[in-house]
């Protein structure tokens, strides 16, 4: 492929990237109103330890793993971010 070509795939992937970020704060926007009708706190760090353990488990070698840590780890300090502001907390 040529320079051109491997950035209309970037701009693909890029694209995709966008759909499912604002496709997974949605659901967490939901799991937000669910906590704040039920009193439950926004931070579940046995939850966020969990799910960092999965996801990096897909990794295919250490940087790659340290990336996704990274990565999700920012991911699920918005979705926090963007639940403090449900709970009116901002
Ligand atoms: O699963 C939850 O309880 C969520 O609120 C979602 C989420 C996430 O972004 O994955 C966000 C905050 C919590 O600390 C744990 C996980």
């Amino acid at each position: 492929m040529n320079l051109q070509e491997i950035r209309k795939s970037v701009d693909d992937v890029d694209n995709e990237i966008v759909r499912l970020y604002k496709k997974r704060m949605s659901l967490c926007d939901e799991i937000g109103e669910y906590k704040k009708k039920n009193n439950m706190p926004i931070y579940d760090p046995v939850r966020e330890k969990e799910k960092l353990k999965i996801l990096c488990s897909l990794a295919d070698d250490n940087s790659d793993r340290q990336e996704i840590e990274e990565l999700f780890s920012h991911i699920m300090l918005m979705s926090r971010k963007r639940q403090a502001f449900i709970f009116g907390e901002d």
